[in-house]
C-alpha cells in the first residue's frame, strides 16, 4: 500500500513538472495572465452554471415531494421557509400550484444554467482564440531567432507543419480542458445534490463509479501511445508531400512523379492501420461507458429500494436520485470521452514542446557592439569551416584581408568554399576556428543589426516577395522615395524592363504574378542592394543569370557603384574581375593563390589554368 501511494505521487509529480515544464503551457499561462477577466468570467460564469444544475434538481425533487400529500405541510413547516416572509406567502397556494411553480423554477434554473454555460463557453472560445494567435506568433518569432545556420537545418515542411497545426491543436486542447473543467463542476453539483438526498446510497455510487473509471483509465495510455504514433506518421507524410511540391519542376523535368505518388503512398500505408487501432481504442470507451452506467442503475435501483424503503420520500428520492444520477453519468462519459480527447491531441501539443524548447537549438545573439563603419580591413583569420561533424572541412585554415575601399574576388572550382566565405562573412555561419576581425575586433562581439545593416548582399538564388517590384527593390530600405528606387534600378539595369510591364514599378510579381527569369530577379536583387547604400558589397555570382550583352551593362553599372566600397565579389566569368584589387584562388576550401590578376597570370598556377581555359572558350564557365 506504501509502495503504491509513492509510485502514486512519483507518477503525479512527473506529470505535474512535464505539464509545467512544457514550454507551450507556459505561453498559454502567460497570456492567460494577461487576460485574467476573461478567466475569472469563465470561472464564474461556469460556477453559477454548476449551481444552477444543482438547484434545478432540488426543484424538481421539493415539487416531487409536494405531490405527496402528508409531505405539503412538513415542507411548509420546514424550519428554512417557516420563519421566512416565505411562509404565510406559499399557504397561500393550492398543492397543484405548488408543484407547477416548482417545475417551473426548475426549468428557469436551467435555463440561468444554459445562459451561464454559454458565457462560459465563449469566454473560454475568447481566452483561446488569444492564446492560439499569441501561440503561432511564438513559434514564428522562435525561429525567427533561431541562427540561420539552426534554422535551415529543419526542413520547411516541418516547419511549416508546425505552424499550420498550431492554431487547431491549440483549440483543441483549450476546448477540451474547458468543457472538462466545466463538466466537473457540474458533476460536483450533482454530487452535492445526490449526498442531500442519500448519503448512504451516494457512497454506494461512488464505489461503482470508480470501478467503472479505473475500468476504462486503463485505455488512456495506448490512446496516448498511439495518438502519439499517429500525429509523427501524419507530419511525416505532409513533409514528403511539402518537399514534393516545392521540387514540382525538378519533378516533372525528371519525370519522377509516379516515384513522388509512391513515397507518399508508402507513408500513408503506415498510416491506415494505425488509425484503424486508434479507431478500435478510442470507440470502445462509449460502449464501454454505456454498459457500465445500465449496471450501476439497476443496482443502485435494488439497493436504493432496500435503503430508502421505510423513508417518507422513497418515491421523490429515488426519482430525483436516478434522475441526477443520469445526468451525472452522461456528464462523467463526457468528461472521460473529452479526456480521452485530450489524450489524442497530446501527440500534437507535444510536437509544440519540440520547437518551442531551447534545447538543441542555436539562437540569434542579440545585443552586442554597435557597428559604425569599417575604418581599415577585415581579416579573416586561419579559419575552418565544418558544416556538420559528419562532412568534412568546407574552409581549411583560410586567411587574407579584406581592406576597406578595396575589390577582392573569389575564384574557384565548384564546392571550392567561395559562397561559405561570404556567408561567414554575413554571419549567417560561425567558424569552427579561427577568427574574422573587423578592424582588429571578433566580428562576433558586435551586434549582427548593426553590422548587417551595412552590408550589401546579391547572391545566386535571389527571393523575390509577392509584392510589387517597387516594394520588393525597397526591401532593402524600407523608407526609400520612388525615385531612390527608380535610381537604382536604373543603376542595376533594371529599369527598362520593369517600365515595360504594364503596371511598372507597381506591378505584383511573386508566387501569383508576373513570372521573372532569372536575369531580371538577380537585377531586381541587385537594385535592392544597391538602393541599400552598402558600405560592404558581396555579390555572390550576382551576375551569372545574365546574358553576356546584360552582364555587360550591369558590371558597366557595378564598376561605378563599387567605387569607395568594399567588395568582396565571387565571379564564375574572369573577365569580371580582372580589374579586383586581389584575387584570391581556392581549392578543396584551401587557398591556393593570392594577388592581382597580373600578378597570379605571371605565377603561372591554377589561376592562369583557369585564364586560358575561359580564354579558349569564351562562353565556359570557371565553376
Ligand atoms: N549549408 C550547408 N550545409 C552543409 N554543407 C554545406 C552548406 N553550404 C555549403 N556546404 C558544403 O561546403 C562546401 C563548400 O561549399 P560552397 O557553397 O562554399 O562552395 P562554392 O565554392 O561557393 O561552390 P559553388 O561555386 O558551386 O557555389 C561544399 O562541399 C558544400 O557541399
Amino acid at each position: 500500500m506504501q509502495r503504491q501511494l509513492t509510485n502514486f505521487k512519483a507518477r503525479w509529480k512527473k506529470y505535474f513538472s512535464s505539464f509545467l515544464e512544457n514550454p507551450a503551457y507556459r505561453v498559454i499561462f502567460a497570456t492567460i495572465n494577461h487576460h485574467r477577466l476573461l478567466i475569472l468570467l469563465n470561472i464564474h460564469a461556469n460556477l453559477l452554471a454548476a449551481a444552477f444544475e444543482g438547484t434545478t434538481f432540488g426543484s424538481i425533487y421539493l415539487a416531487l415531494q409536494v405531490l405527496q400529500d402528508d409531505q405539503v405541510d412538513s415542507l411548509l413547516n420546514h424550519p428554512i421557509i417557516a420563519n421566512t416572509f416565505l411562509s404565510s406567502f406559499l399557504h397561500e397556494f393550492t398543492q397543484g400550484q405548488l408543484f407547477i411553480g416548482l417545475i417551473v423554477l426548475a426549468v428557469f434554473m436551467q435555463f440561468l444554467r444554459h445562459s451561464f454555460e454559454y458565457i462560459g463557453a465563449v469566454s473560454s472560445d475568447y481566452l483561446s482564440a488569444r492564446i492560439q494567435a499569441q501561440m503561432v506568433e511564438r513559434i514564428f518569432a522562435q525561429i525567427m531567432s533561431f541562427t540561420f545556420s539552426c534554422a535551415s537545418s529543419y526542413k520547411v515542411g516541418d516547419l511549416v507543419t508546425y505552424i499550420n497545426q498550431t492554431a487547431y491543436t491549440i483549440q483543441r486542447q483549450i476546448y477540451y480542458i474547458d468543457i472538462i473543467f466545466v463538466t466537473i463542476l457540474t458533476i460536483i453539483a450533482q454530487a452535492v445534490v445526490l449526498f442531500t438526498i442519500s448519503p448512504g446510497l451516494s457512497g454506494v455510487t461512488i464505489i461503482i463509479c470508480a470501478i467503472a473509471l479505473l475500468l476504462q483509465k486503463s485505455l488512456i495510455p495506448r490512446i496516448k501511445r498511439t495518438a502519439k504514433q499517429v500525429a509523427q506518421v501524419r507530419a511525416n507524410v505532409y513533409k514528403q508531400i511539402v518537399e514534393s511540391l516545392q521540387a514540382l519542376r525538378v519533378i516533372h523535368i525528371f519525370g519522377r512523379q509516379l516515384e513522388a505518388r509512391q513515397q507518399v503512398h508508402e507513408l500513408q500505408r503506415h498510416l491506415v492501420p494505425k488509425l484503424e487501432y486508434q479507431s478500435r481504442l478510442s470507440r470502445l470507451t462509449k460502449p464501454l461507458g454505456n454498459t457500465l452506467t445500465l449496471i450501476t442503475i439497476a443496482t443502485l435501483l435494488i439497493i436504493g429500494y432496500f435503503m430508502l424503503r421505510d423513508s417518507a420520500a422513497v418515491l421523490p428520492s429515488l426519482v430525483t436520485f436516478l434522475a441526477v444520477l443520469n445526468r451525472l453519468s452522461m456528464h462523467l462519459n463526457g468528461v472521460t470521452e473529452k479526456n480521452n480527447r485530450l489524450a489524442e491531441n497530446a501527440g500534437d501539443f507535444n510536437r509544440l514542446r519540440e520547437i518551442l524548447e531551447p534545447e538543441g537549438k542555436e539562437f540569434s545573439r542579440v545585443g552586442g557592439k554597435v557597428f559604425n563603419g569599417l575604418k581599415k580591413e577585415i581579416k579573416f583569420d586561419h579559419i575552418s569551416l565544418q558544416y556538420s561533424e559528419e562532412q568534412k572541412l568546407a574552409l581549411k585554415d583560410v586567411s587574407f584581408v579584406l581592406e576597406k575601399g578595396k575589390v577582392t574576388a573569389l575564384v574557384g572550382g565548384s564546392g571550392a568554399g567561395k559562397s561559405s566565405i561570404a556567408d561567414l562573412l554575413v554571419g549567417l555561419y560561425q567558424p569552427t576556428s579561427g577568427v574574422i576581425l573587423v578592424d582588429g575586433e571578433d566580428l562576433n562581439e558586435y551586434n549582427m543589426t548593426s553590422w548587417r545593416s551595412r552590408l550589401g548582399v546579391v547572391s545566386q538564388d535571389t527571393f523575390i516577395f509577392n509584392t510589387t517590384i517597387g516594394n520588393n527593390i525597397r526591401y532593402g530600405k524600407p523608407s526609400a522615395t520612388e525615385e531612390e528606387v527608380r535610381k537604382s534600378a536604373i543603376a542595376a539595369q533594371a529599369d527598362q524592363f520593369i517600365r515595360e510591364f504594364p503596371q511598372g514599378y507597381d506591378t505584383v510579381v511573386g508566387e501569383r504574378g508576373y513570372r521573372l527569369s532569372g536575369g531580371q530577379r538577380q537585377r531586381i536583387a541587385l537594385a535592392r542592394a544597391i538602393l541599400k547604400e552598402p558600405e560592404i558589397l558581396i555579390l555572390d555570382e550576382a551576375t551569372s543569370a545574365l546574358d553576356s550583352h546584360s552582364e555587360y551593362l550591369v558590371q558597366e553599372a557595378l564598376k561605378e557603384f563599387q567605387r569607395d566600397r568594399t567588395v568582396l565579389v565571387i565571379a564564375h566569368r574572369l573577365s569580371t574581375i580582372v580589374n579586383a584589387d586581389q584575387i584570391i584562388v581556392l581549392e578543396n576550401g584551401e587557398v591556393m593563390e593570392q594577388g592581382s590578376h597580373e600578378a597570379l597570370l605571371n605565377q603561372g598556377g591554377k589561376y592562369l589554368d583557369y585564364w586560358r581555359l575561359q580564354s579558349e572558350s569564351q562562353s565556359s564557365q570557371v565553376t
